[in-house]
């Protein structure tokens, strides 16, 4: 509430861009003449109302613009004196709101106007409302003193009393702009100028307190800059010390990437996508963990050989002299690898690609036992192309990302061994080995396979995609060669893309020329002996490869070599043996000891294994060729046996299965060949296949099962020199097997002279070498009546039946 009252006549002082309200003191500088003016009129005033008068008044109003405000304050006149700059000054205070009437110039210069002082009433006692409001007002401007640190002041401010009072006393508000004090002027309501106060306070402090999250962000930001600029300056300091220590020039930390991708001969691609990793590793701090995978990545993709490629010889003739040179015997494989080259040549001569697609033959496997020497071949391969080798081991991968790569997300990821062959390699068109295929698993790491799939597949491997390398790789110039020692275990549809190409293992002629020619003078040189300074007869040479080792390959002849030769060599050195020496088969036992394998057939005939009923020959063929394998039947007594077949020595299903059927066949057709089926009806049988930790499969002991439980019932034993394979069915035919070629080379090997073979496999002897063939009697048959005819010993010789 506010009214105007008591008219007035004072000398106004007019303020340009400043407010006085009431109850503030301010100091005004007297140089200003309309100030002066002002002021000396109000002390003449003073002077003329004598003693009584009281201190000289003024009117402060004002001005903006050259307008005045329609309110002004009186004010009255403390002290005249000098301000702190030495300038004459006034020291003024606001008392009361004075509405402004009309005005003359006075005396001295001065503008006198006619005015009436504004009462004002607050209501007593205050409204809630108010009260509540001083209060926020009085916490606001503390809130903002203490900011300012204007400890001093906040007491004085708690202590004001009265609404208007405490309005004004907002007129010292440096933050309020002329208008807003204006304002706060001409509103003569005090609770409505003190709600303008608050409002005008708290939007003050809101804007304050945004401001300082902003400049407090701002600021931390800097330090952090700060901080991280100064620490590299010192990490620059301190390598540029070590450098110095270590005796390395500046610069010489071939850190500089971006020259060296730049320098590099890499396809546009490549080169983009190497750009961009080297602007992230300026980007990225030294120490940080994406800074080294960076340089690794890029490490990689600049030693990978984008551009370089070996020019290929297309020399078939040449080739196929590479091949002859290198390996004795292999013709098929030589000729089958001859027929890839020279189809390679007119595709490239007509400038098309390689055969692709299912059964185009993009792969050679090259298929067999160990030490057969698939992997020799392949190398030979590379050179007849003169192209460069490497092999992938393959033995054991189960996890996709060992083809396909790691992400580099992944810590310690690493490209995979595709990337990494054409690294080793150094040429983009290398040839290279994916060594033991048949060993590869899948688990839940996914299926390496199937990432091998899109390796070998032509239309698909130019733009090949390493998971930790991003960038494509144009794999399509690469000849790509398979080794497995078994068919079955390849992955079907890797089988389907590949062409096979078999090596079945040797005989024991092909050993002694490959020993001869290859092994020994290989093994020589190792040995730092001379060539023709040891020389192994023919006869040495054939006992090592026939009683020392007993393997398709010739891996252990050579190791049996070598063996032999370092023995040579220490005895020449100890002066105990000169030089050159002749190996006749008599010295091999001196030597190298006494021999490993000796024949069933040259073993006393009481300690061979077929020297009892129940126990017959059998071949099979195993991850490590074909082999000899011997299958054991017994009765249990029918007091303590339990009933039922019993089977041992790590059998698959179908093994199993094949031992069923052949106990069946014999308890239906038993009585028609005389045997004492009744047996069979409460006692249990037990069939054994020694070599129990080498699991066995497959139904071609079938035949061997039915003859070894045939002896067992007859009594009658089976013949030594007789080695069998076929599949049994209930009826007692005889079924066709696989690896006939393995299976009689093993036979040949064990001293076997006679082998019984399903008729249907006689075409399969055309694979067998003659010389195999000539010392074996091969029976083929079709009937295992026939088999058990030609196996079981006569029945004259009278041996005990063993319970
Ligand atoms: N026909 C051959 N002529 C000359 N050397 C041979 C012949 N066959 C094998 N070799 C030699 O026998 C050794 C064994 O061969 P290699 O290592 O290639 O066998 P592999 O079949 O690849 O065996 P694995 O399946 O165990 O890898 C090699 O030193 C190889 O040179």
């Amino acid at each position: 509430m506010a009214h105007s009252s008591a008219p007035l006549t004072l000398p106004v002082l007019p303020l340009d861009d400043e407010v006085v309200l009431p109850g503030m003191v301010v100091p005004l500088d007297l140089s200003d003449t309309e100030v002066r003016a002002a002021v000396e009129a109000a002390q003449a005033a003073a002077r003329a109302d004598g003693p009584s008068a009281g201190k000289p008044r003024v009117l402060l109003v004002p001005r903006i613009d050259g307008a005045y405000a329609a309110t002004g304050v009186l004010g009255t006149v403390e002290q005249v004196g000098r301000l702190s700059d030495g300038d004459p000054g006034a020291l003024i205070r606001g008392v009361t709101r004075v509405r402004i009437g009309a005005g003359t110039t006075g005396p001295g210069g001065a503008l006198w106007v006619e005015g009436a002082t504004v009462e004002e009433t607050v209501p007593d006692p205050l409204p809630g409302q108010v009260t509540e409001l001083v209060k926020e007002y009085k916490a606001l401007a503390t809130e903002w003193l203490k900011k300012r640190g204007a400890w001093q002041v906040v007491d004085r401010v708690q202590q004001i009393e009265g609404v208007s009072a405490l309005a004004d006393n907002s007129g010292y508000s440096p933050f309020l702009t002329t208008a807003q004090k204006v304002e706060l002027l001409e509103t003569a309501d005090p609770v409505a100028r003190l709600k303008l106060a608050t409002e005008h306070l708290r939007e003050h402090l809101a804007e304050q307190d945004v401001a300082e999250s902003i400049a407090k962000d701002v600021q931390e930001g800097v330090d952090k800059q700060q901080r991280e600029f100064l620490l590299r300056r010192q990490l620059d300091a301190v390598r540029k010390e070590l450098r110095e220590l270590n005796g390395e020039s500046e610069g010489e930390e071939s850190d500089d990437y971006r020259a060296r991708v730049e320098a590099a001969d890499l396809p546009e691609k490549v080169r983009e996508a190497a750009l961009k990793e080297v602007e992230k590793l300026e980007r990225s701090s030294d120490q940080s963990p994406e800074g080294s995978w960076i340089r690794t990545w890029l490490d990689t993709v600049l030693e990978l050989p984008w551009q370089e490629r070996t020019e290929d010889v297309y020399d078939i003739a040449g080739a196929r002299a590479v091949l002859d040179a290198e390996h004795a015997g292999l013709e098929d494989v030589k000729e089958r690898i001859t027929e890839y080259l020279a189809v390679r040549k007119r595709r490239a001569d007509r400038g098309l690609g390689v055969v692709g697609g299912r059964r185009g033959g993009a792969v050679l496997a090259l298929v067999g036992p160990p030490g057969v020497g698939k992997t020799s071949v392949a190398e030979s391969v590379a050179h007849a192309m003169g192209r460069k080798f490497v092999r992938v081991a393959l033995g054991g991968v189960r996890d996709e990302a060992e083809i396909r790569g790691h992400r580099r997300t992944y810590v310690g990821a690493l490209p995979g061994r595709i990337v990494r062959a054409v690294k080793e390699a150094g040429s983009m068109n290398p040839v290279v080995l994916l060594d033991e295929i048949d060993k590869i698993g899948s688990d839940f790491r996914g299926d390496p396979a199937a990432a091998l799939l899109e390796v070998l597949d032509p239309a698909q491997n130019h733009t090949f995609r390493d998971h930790y390398l991003e960038v494509e790789l144009d794999l399509s110039d690469v000849v790509f060669l398979a080794t497995a020692n078994v068919l079955e275990a390849i992955p079907e549809a890797l089988l389907d893309r590949m062409e096979l190409v078999r090596l079945d293992g040797y005989t024991e002629d092909e050993k002694v020329v490959i020993a001869r020619d290859h092994l020994l003078p290989r093994q020589l040189e190792r040995a730092g002996l001379d060539a023709g300074e040891v020389v192994l007869e023919e006869s040495a040479l054939r006992r090592l490869a026939g009683e020392y080792t007993r393997e398709a390959g010739v891996r252990n002849l050579e190791r049996s070599l070598a063996r032999l030769l370092r023995k040579v060599a220490a005895q020449h050195e100890t002066g105990e043996r000169a030089l050159p020496f002749t190996v006749t088969p008599d010295d091999l036992r001196g030597l190298i000891g006494r021999p490993h394998h000796v024949p069933e057939s040259a073993q006393d005939p009481a300690e061979r294994r077929t020297s009892v009923p129940g126990v017959a020959t059998g071949l099979a063929v195993t991850g490590a060729g074909g082999d000899v394998l011997f299958v054991e039947a017994s009765l249990a007594d029918p007091e303590t046996g339990a009933a039922g077949l019993t089977l041992t020595g790590q059998l698959g299903d179908v093994m199993k299965e094949s031992a069923q059927i052949a106990l069946s066949f014999l308890r239906s057709h038993g009585a028609e060949l005389e045997l004492p089926v009744a047996d069979l009806k409460d006692r249990g049988v037990h069939v054994h296949f020694p070599a129990g930790a080498v699991p066995k499969d497959g139904p071609s002991a079938g035949i061997t099962l039915v003859t070894a439980l045939s002896s067992l019932l007859s009594g009658r034993l089976v013949r030594t020199d007789v080695a069998m394979t076929g599949e049994v069915s209930l009826t007692g035919r005889v079924l066709p097997i696989g690896g006939l070629k393995q299976k009689l080379l093993a036979a040949h090997r064990a001293g076997i002279t006679t082998v019984v073979i399903p008729k249907r496999n006689e075409p399969d002897l055309d694979d067998v070498p003659a010389e195999v063939l000539e010392k074996l009697e091969v029976h083929p048959v079709s009937d295992v009546r026939q088999v058990l005819e030609i196996a079981l010993a006569p029945a004259e010789v009278p041996v005990p039946l063993a319970a």
